[in-house]
């Protein structure tokens, strides 16, 4: 079986879509969430990671902790093939479940982080690049074609979004980052605006951090997730456009998500969430929407 995921992870292939079934009641944990969801780069650099004291784990756990992202309540020395999500590192545990979207409001728009809605439901956002495919992804994940706006121009979308799904939980589209083509009204200062609502939202449960495998790696999304990972913000790297098979200036989106996993792999002693998706075909959705439900669901227990 490790030789198999080993060669499976480290080449991403292009697979088909699993049915996304009910799963099993979650039992609640006392496990803080955010500490077992995310990454920290900053404790886990490889240094850091040498001097701490060797722990007696399986070389099977020890290569399943450092390439997939193992969920709360799984035991690593217990995972399966069966149990990673086709077209990414998920290793898919008891808290997934009630993933199918009802229905999507649009709640509002905000142009500071405190006048986002205060309540307690939990919150999905969704950063990258501008032009990334926020708002695609947005619209492919609820199967609408326009809840979110998009546009071939970057910096459509310059607030705060949120969209709430079956009354209980919010998906949030965040203006762009790196918006070297865009037309200068369309700039905005990055750092201030959406940096205190990442730091200052208690009902975030991850980043839904996108990247474009249609282009080579580039620097300003390395800097974006180690700047989450820093600050100990939760986040699963979701790559679009995985269609685009020809990838123009770039390379295939497989080579081009390789190499990206290759960059950020030594900061990570685990390996943070990755999944490969395509607004045009369809890739990835109900596998996304499957690990978006056991981060919520577990937060929902915590
Ligand atoms: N081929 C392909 N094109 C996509 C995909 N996702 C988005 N696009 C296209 O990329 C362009 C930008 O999409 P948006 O969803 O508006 O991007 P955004 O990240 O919300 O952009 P900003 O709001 O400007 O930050 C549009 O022309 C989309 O049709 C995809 O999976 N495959
Ligand atoms: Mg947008």
């Amino acid at each position: 079986m490790l030789l198999h995921l080993r060669s499976r992870l480290l080449n991403p292939s292009f697979s088909s879509v699993l049915n996304a079934s009910s799963r099993p009641t979650p039992t609640p944990s006392s496990l803080s969430f955010r500490a077992s969801i995310s990454q920290k780069p900053n404790s886990h650099y490889a240094s850091a990671a040498k001097s701490s004291r060797p722990s007696p784990i399986s070389e099977a756990a020890q290569f399943v902790r450092t390439v997939l992202f193992v969920p709360p309540g799984v035991d690593p020395d217990e995972v399966t093939e069966d149990m990673v999500l086709p077209g990414s590192n998920i290793v898919i545990g008891p808290y997934a479940g009630d993933a199918k979207i009802k229905e999507v409001d649009f709640v509002k728009s905000s142009n500071r982080p405190k006048d986002c809605p205060k309540d307690d439901r939990p919150e999905f956002a969704m950063l990258g690049r501008s032009n990334v495919g926020k708002s695609s992804l947005i619209n492919f994940l609820v199967r609408k074609k326009d809840v979110a706006l998009t546009s071939k121009k970057p910096g459509k979308t310059q607030l705060i979004n949120h969209f709430l799904v079956n009354r209980s939980w919010y998906i949030v589209d965040l203006p762009g980052y790196g918006f070297a083509n865009a037309p200068e009204s369309a700039r905005m200062d990055w750092s201030s605006f959406t940096k205190g609502y990442f730091l200052n939202r208690e009902t975030l449960v991850s980043v839904l951090l996108l990247i474009d495998a249609s282009v080579p790696p580039q620097k300003i999304d390395l800097d974006c997730a180690n700047w989450l990972g820093r600050n100990n913000i939760p986040m699963t790297f979701v790559f679009t456009k995985c269609d685009k098979m020809k990838g123009g200036k770039g390379r295939r989106p497989d080579q081009n998500i390789q190499d990206f996993q290759e960059l950020i792999r030594g900061n990570y002693r685990q390996h943070p969430p990755w999944i490969m998706t395509s607004s045009v075909t369809g890739l990835g959705r109900d596998e996304l929407l499957l690990h978006m439900s056991q981060l919520r669901n577990y937060w929902d227990n915590e």
